[in-house]
């Protein structure tokens, strides 16, 4: 799909020249941006009523016939913790895999690691916090605990040649903390690298972050782990998701997750929102001209399918603009 893609789904030409006026201002943004869609999982990990399999499969689909490239498909953690994603294994036996797709899942420890590799996962993220608190509520153990687990996911995955993403959650502020200081992400996303993580996601779980956070949040991280390892999760609790996503393409990140129809949130960040939604993203990056190979009227169709099917509204501002819900 060309960059122009975005802004001529609509109808209306002053959405069309005023999304272009914008894009000579822009001087330090990257010509291509890779989404990691993360909706199959952080999306529906969070629906209150259980989402049937062959839903979460359709939906991953057609997420890959958009032209996502990265699609995150589940999580193998303990069904008592997370029912939603408890027919992981059916998930990954059902999915129709499409060639240069990579369909990342959550493995917390090395129980879910070896169950995702049964599976057949070809990719793994380990998923740590900024903050002791959340990470107590959220996998049960503290964040040096966490970090000495994820070291046994690692070795397991170096022997199965397996690549390992990692998360920073609580990247701008806890639900459980509040604050969170830029040193202490800079300290976990270290860790992660340093222990072989090709990527690493800075989440901004509950989504609190402004503009300005984020610029000093990535400062202090960008001092020991290279900007074109990194990625933003921004979930858009305070609206505040693009603006974000945008201060972090300006900084040089190139990769960002979301989530279609923005759906989501945290079962461990009460009154978290869901991801910042994927037609948005891909709206303000195509608008900027930023490729990203996602075909936006394939996409608006996974986020129709998504909302009708589960009967809920599209979080997206585009879908809603365009009346696609
Ligand atoms: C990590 C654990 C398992 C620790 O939970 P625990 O209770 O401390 O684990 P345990 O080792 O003591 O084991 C207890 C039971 O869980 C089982 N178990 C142990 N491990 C597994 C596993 N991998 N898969 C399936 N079962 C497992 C284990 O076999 C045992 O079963 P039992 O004997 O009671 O029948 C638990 O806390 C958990 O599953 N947490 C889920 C957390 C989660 O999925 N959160 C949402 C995703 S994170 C997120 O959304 C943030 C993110 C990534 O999007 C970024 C952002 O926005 O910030």
């Amino acid at each position: 799909s060309s960059p122009s893609e975005g802004p001529m789904v609509f109808q209306r030409s002053f959405s069309l020249s005023s999304v272009k006026a914008g894009v000579s201002a822009c001087q330090f943004l990257p010509e291509k941006v890779k989404i990691v869609e993360v909706g199959p999982r952080d999306g529906l990990q969070n629906e209150k009523t259980i989402v049937p399999t062959e839903t979460k499969i359709h939906l991953i689909d057609m997420l890959s016939e958009a032209g996502l490239s990265v699609i995150e498909a589940t999580s193998f953690v303990s069904p008592k913790w997370v029912p939603q994603m408890a027919d992981q294994i059916e998930v990954m036996k059902g999915i129709c895999r499409k060639p240069g797709v990579t369909y990342p899942v959550l493995t917390p420890n090395l129980k879910g690691f070896q169950a995702a590799i049964m599976a057949g996962a070809s990719e793994v993220a380990i998923f740590g916090a900024a903050s002791e608190l959340f990470s107590k509520k959220n996998i049960n153990c503290s964040v040096d605990e966490s970090l000495q687990r994820f070291d046994e996911v690692m070795k397991a995955a170096k022997e199965a040649s397996i690549p390992v993403r990692g998360y920073v959650s609580c990247v701008l502020g806890c639900p459980y903390e509040g604050k969170v200081a830029p040193e202490k992400v800079a300290y976990v996303a270290k860790r992660l690298y340093d222990m072989g993580c090709y990527e690493i996601s800075l989440g901004d779980t509950i989504g609190v972050g402004t503009p300005g956070s984020m610029r000093q949040m990535l400062e202090a991280v960008t001092k020991e782990v290279p900007v074109n390892a990194l990625a933003v999760h921004c979930h858009d609790t305070y609206g505040q998701a693009l603006a974000n996503i945008l201060v972090a393409l300006q900084m040089g990140v190139c990769v960002v997750d979301s989530s279609v129809a923005g759906l989501g949130g945290c079962p461990y960040a009460q009154g978290a929102s869901g991801n910042v939604a994927t037609e948005d993203v891909v709206y303000m990056l195509h608008g900027l001209g930023i490729w990203t190979g996602v075909n936006m009227s394939k996409l608006m169709d996974a986020g129709v399918f998504i909302c009708r099917t589960l009967n809920r509204k599209s979080n997206s501002k585009v879908a809603q603009a365009t009346c696609k819900l």
